[in-house]
């Protein structure tokens, strides 16, 4: 057996000698013999054996003789002993294949009209060497502008088990790029250690843009789990060669000099900083396979299309918008949190590198990722975590999430808010969490972090626990509700007769001369100010309703849906359904705009809210951000759209479960009669919901009214139930809605529970009985009304 340094004695006499040769046919086969002579004359290794495995890796490297040379022919010597061991193993195997002679028929013209990529990967006392699939010795790397291919094309390398030519035709991947070149990515096989080995995963490219050189040399960094260690190698290998003068920079290393400094993610976001404050995003994404017609297209339009596509996809309504401002905001977040401001000894902020809450709370699952940066904002008082978090995806630790720290500055503002408003965030309140182990279907729920909605709605919803370590429970966000199955509910636009529709309107109902058709419902007078609100005496109308002491709005069916659900044989008499007010909303076959100030409930949430734990032992809750005026729609209940049966069976099947998560669509259930079951509808919100099953219950004075808003269809036995401020509210005080709950009927599908809303009119605490038997606290009409109410 030789030893490479064996080899390597022979550089310098080989070196001189094959140096610069051209890679023409006619003396090719002299650089061959010449090599495989001088090889033998100083290692000894048989003639035949070096020649044969030099042609292989002459065809593997494309003839590229300065790729066999460099390093003292180590990729020579390196192949000769795989070969080696390839032999043993063949052997052993007992194959009668001799993989030492497959290439022996091999002629020129085949090497040079089929290179391959290397056979094997170079590997030397355990670290990589440079060799032709690696672009750190490329020509691509060499490539003036070509940066961003060049980085990607060495992260896609990187901890990859040696390839294994398949013997098939592979086009020539490293071709010099120039600026707005498109660059192939390369057909490299993934092997099943990529991923075992927990190393970065990236996807090729279709293509990589330079509108322009940068001004950056993209320095590949190695992504290996080992640090900025490998990437300085790998820098200095191009220092060396004079391929580059940028330099790579390891998550946490303090940028010195004018330079920017690289650092390269997990994800397909790759993000350069200068100590000056410059930052650049360079985004890759592989979202289909190559596109043979592709063509580079303006960049203006690219910007257009992808906020036309944000408007669309996301919901994202306000005016002021821009792509630009979101990637503005990324750099800044990038600086911001690259900054160091995260020690404990600085303004009160905490750095939980640790992490003992994620530890212990199934947070963890939700913030935690391997390779995965979350920075968080945190309560430093009592070390709470806040779950208006900061995500990044980021192998290198350098959190590059877009930042929602605005959010702490929701309260109070206006909704219109302008994204460049970035100024408001408070850097200081931000901890950045150690990377931690995350399965990837956790990534889904990252999204409850920032947004309980999942991006379903038109804002996002953060969540907050300043209590303790709990995260809410698990349930599919849907922001309209869904028909679970017999639910008879008859949308249909031939449903909609012309008296309940206004198609003569067009533009804004609300400044017509005269209230269009759909105003009837509600008295000939829509119920919307021109504000958007609801008008205050239809609100009070509804509230005295709600709130009604001695019962005049309630009803009695002759043959109780509800009561029917629970026992078909032995029906026990209706408790009671209060009669309530609609509204109704222009909608589909009105001839109005979208814009019509008729159309409210539909537009879905607008106002700033956010679900956090209550400190009451009430569980979650739900709060409002902002100041919230009188009459403003707050949201709707959403669920799943059930019969009273099937609520019933659904209930009898999960008695376990602690929280009710319901509304009875029972506004006007005494229409006709005997109801049928089919007709008989509720909202289940339990499995499939939106914020609204957050709210928690306030007896007789909560803050939310509920009222029924018929849009889809003028069957009032299935509406929206919308949910609009009962007077002024502030910011940050919790949204709360008067269940209606007796707390003595441990037969409702909504479970008692013990109730702590600490109103004054609360109908289930534990008052101090007077010799009169009555409530100190409450006026004798508020005492009739906390004792009368509480019927459904
Ligand atoms: C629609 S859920 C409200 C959200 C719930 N707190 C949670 O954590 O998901 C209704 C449940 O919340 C709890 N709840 C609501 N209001 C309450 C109150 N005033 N006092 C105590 N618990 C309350 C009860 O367990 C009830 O069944």
């Amino acid at each position: 057996m030789i030893s490479s340094s064996s080899v390597s004695e022979s550089q310098a006499s080989i070196l001189n000698k094959t140096k610069g040769r051209s890679l023409n046919i006619v003396n090719f086969r002299i650089s061959i013999d010449f090599v495989v002579i001088d090889i033998y004359k100083y290692t000894g290794i048989e003639e035949g054996k070096v020649k044969r495995v030099l042609k292989k890796l002459l065809k593997l490297y494309d003839k590229n003789w300065e790729l066999i040379e460099e390093e003292n022919y180590r990729a020579l010597a390196d192949a000769i002993f795989e070969e080696d061991d390839t032999i043993e193993e063949e052997k052993k195997k007992g194959s009668d294949h001799n993989p030492g002679h497959q290439d022996d028929d091999m002629d020129e013209e085949t090497l040079v009209n089929e290179p391959v990529r290397p056979f094997k990967r170079l590997r030397k006392g355990g670290h990589e060497v440079n060799q032709p699939g690696n672009v750190t010795e490329s020509p691509v790397a060499r490539a003036e502008g070509s940066s961003i291919s060049t980085q990607r094309a060495v992260i896609k390398d990187k901890g990859k088990r040696p390839m294994v030519s398949d013997g098939g035709f592979h086009p020539m991947q490293q071709q010099v790029t120039t600026a707005f070149q498109l660059v192939m990515p390369k057909d490299e096989p993934y092997t099943e250690d990529m991923f075992a080995s927990g190393l970065p995963q990236y996807e090729p490219p279709i293509g990589v843009l330079n509108p322009k050189p940068l001004t950056i040399r993209s320095i590949p960094v190695q992504n290996d789990g080992s640090g900025g260690e490998n990437g300085k190698k790998s820098s200095e290998d191009h220092n060396r060669e004079g391929r580059t003068d940028g330099v790579a920079f390891s998550p946490g290393e303090v940028v010195t000099d004018n330079e920017l400094a690289t650092v390269q993610s997990s994800s397909n976001v790759e993000v350069a900083t200068s100590p000056t404050g410059e930052v650049k995003l360079s985004l890759s994404c592989n979202l289909a396979s190559r596109r043979s017609n592709f063509r580079l297209p303006n960049i203006d339009d690219v910007i257009k299309l992808t906020e036309a596509k944000c408007l669309h996809t996301y919901k994202i309504n306000d005016p002021n918008f821009s792509v630009m401002k979101l990637l503005r905001n990324m750099c800044e977040s990038f600086l911001e949190l690259g900054t160091d401001e995260t020690d404990e000894s600085q303004d009160g902020t905490v750095n939980l590198s640790t992490l003992d809450v994620l530890k212990r709370s199934p947070a963890r699952n939700a913030l935690g990722a391997s390779r995965e940066n979350v920075s968080i904002s945190s309560c430093t008082s009592n070390g709470v975590v806040n779950g208006e978090c900061h995500i990044s995806v980021d192998a290198s630790q350098i959190p590059i999430g877009v930042p929602l720290t605005s959010l702490d500055g929701y309260a109070g503002k206006d909704k219109d808010r302008d994204l460049e408003d970035h100024n408001t965030t408070n850097s200081k309140s931000l901890v950045v969490a150690s990377p931690c182990e995350m399965d990837p279907g956790d990534l889904r729920s990252l999204h409850y972090i920032n947004d309980i909605s999942k991006g379903e709605e038109r804002v996002s919803i953060p969540w907050l626990n300043e209590i303790n370590s709990e995260c809410p429970s698990s349930f599919h966000y849907i922001s309209q509700s869904i028909v679970f199955q017999n639910a008879e509910i008859n949308i249909s636009l031939s449903g909609i007769g012309n008296s309940s529709c206004c198609p003569n309107c067009f533009g804004d109902c609300l400044s017509a001369v005269e209230p269009c058709i759909c105003a009837r419902e509600t008295g000939s007078q829509f119920a919307y100010t021109t504000a958007g609100v609801v008008k205050d005496v239809f609100l009070e109308e509804c509230i005295n309703k709600t709130r009604d002491p001695q019962q005049l709005c309630t009803y009695f069916c002759g043959d109780c849906p509800l009561e029917r659900s629970k026992n078909d044989v032995c029906l026990e008499p209706c408790k009671g359904h209060i009669k309530r007010n609609f509204i109704k909303e222009c909608w589909s076959k009105c001839g109005c705009n979208k814009q019509c100030g008729n159309r409210i409930v539909q537009r879905g949430i607008t106002c700033n809210l956010r679900v956090f734990f209550t400190s009451e032992g009430k569980g979650w809750g739900l709060q409002t951000l902002e100041d919230l005026p009188e009459g403003t729609f707050v949201c709707e209940y959403v669920g799943e759209i059930l019969t009273c049966t099937e609520l019933y069976k659904r209930n009898m099947h999960d008695k376990s479960r602690k929280d009710t998560y319901l509304a009875l669509l029972d506004a006007d259930w005494d229409a006709s009669g005997a109801l049928k079951n089919e007709k008989a509808l509720c909202l289940d919100a339990t499995h499939y919901g939106n914020i609204a099953r957050f709210i928690n219950h306030r007896c007789f004075d909560a803050n939310l009214i509920e009222i029924p808003v018929e849009v889809e269809t003028p069957d009032h036995r299935y509406y929206r139930l919308a949910f609009f401020t009962a007077r002024n509210v502030n910011a940050m005080e919790e949204l709360t809605w008067d269940y209606g709950i007796d707390f003595d009927d441990l037969d409702h599908p909504i479970k008692p529970f013990e109730c702590r809303c600490s109103s004054k009119f609360c109908r289930n605490m534990k008052r101090p009985i007077t010799f009169s038997g009555r409530n100190p606290c409450l006026t004798q009409d508020e005492e009739l009304a906390t004792n009368e109410r509480g019927n459904w």
